[in-house]
């Protein structure tokens, strides 16, 4: 697909009208043909060869992840020093990409994190409803930032995005992507409360309008999180959006994803979606509360034959 970007992107995003305008003049998305399409890449198989390969990749995407209430300081340093060392007994194990947490835990793992290439991620912008203040979001941004993240997570507010109100939701991305200074900036969708594909495809061109770096499906908190489909239809508004303006934007599927079978079946996505430059880190994460261990026991299981078992490693 081919977006024509308005000659004035200042005009086209200055008012409701135009983003409107804009947002609604994206070509449909054929959700028959989406959803067969991730059907059919989700059975692809990958040989052994390549499996070592995509199991070591996808434990290096992953942003490890605790987002529950009754988080401790205890259960960060434990998922950090899982995130520095998934298997103690391999040093040849990747570490992962990030680890996640609320803004009130940033300064445990950073702490924990001292000295290594691993990123510390922070959701906040009144995490996971998005219902506040555009001046208390900006401030839970300053909170995370000033305590050492290196990257927000952060809600649109789904309330204005399907009530019509573009210019507001484009407008508090903007202000948040300030408020993150050198802070990278993912901007969750909530595509389970978007209600159709077209949504999730305008939401993404908004998000990377407003100056998103990466765009992300979910916060885990809501019963439909990632799936294949939603993901098809965001890593196409990327490669898209590339092919238009020249910035490349990250993805990241969150919520649901638990299996090296899911995990592969995304990257595979990727591959054949936004292409090879996707794969990396550095533009593809998974966020992920308990796939870990799953990566660990196939990797073990590819390099030994069998499996050590789910007691063998440590909790996710
Ligand atoms: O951003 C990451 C998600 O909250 C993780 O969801 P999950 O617990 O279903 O893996």
């Amino acid at each position: 697909m081919t977006t024509a970007l308005p000659s004035d992107l200042a005009q086209a995003t200055g008012s409701d009208a135009a983003l409107r305008r804009f947002l609604h003049g994206l070509p449909g998305v054929d959700q028959v043909g989406a959803e067969a399409r991730a059907a059919q890449l989700a059975t692809r198989s990958i040989k052994t060869s390549a499996k070592q390969y995509a199991l070591d990749l996808a434990i290096r995407v992953i942003d490890l992840t605790t987002l529950e209430g009754q988080d401790t300081p205890g259960k960060v340093r434990a998922l950090c020093a899982k995130a520095r060392r998934p298997d103690p007994s391999d040093p040849s194990v990747p570490q992962v990409a990030a680890v996640c947490v609320y803004p009130d835990l940033v300064p445990v793992a950073k702490q924990h994190l001292a000295g290594t290439p691993i990123k510390v991620a922070s959701v906040a912008t009144a995490f996971p409803s998005g219902r506040a203040s555009r001046q208390v979001k900006i401030a839970d941004t300053r909170d995370a930032v000033a305590a050492g993240a290196d990257e927000i997570d952060m809600v649109i507010d789904r309330g204005a995005f399907l009530a019509g109100r573009y210019l507001q939701v484009f407008e508090e991305i903007r202000a948040v992507k300030d408020a993150c200074g050198d802070a990278h900036l993912k901007v969750i969708l909530e595509t389970g409360e978007l209600a159709t594909y077209d949504n999730v495809r305008r939401a993404s061109w908004l998000a990377m309008l407003a100056g998103a770096d990466f765009i992300k499906t979910s916060t885990g908190k809501v019963q439909s999180a990632a799936t294949l489909p939603v993901t098809l239809v965001m890593l196409e508004a990327v490669r898209d959006f590339r092919a238009a303006t020249g910035r490349q934007v990250g993805v990241k599927p969150a919520g649901g994803i638990r299996t090296a079978k899911d995990a592969i079946r995304y990257l595979v996505l990727v591959n054949e979606t936004a292409g090879e430059d996707w794969l990396d880190p550095a533009w593809f994460r998974i966020g992920a509360s308990s796939l870990l261990n799953d990566l660990l026991m196939q990797r073990q299981k590819l390099a030994t034959g069998r499996y050590a078992g789910p007691d063998y490693f440590t909790l996710d």
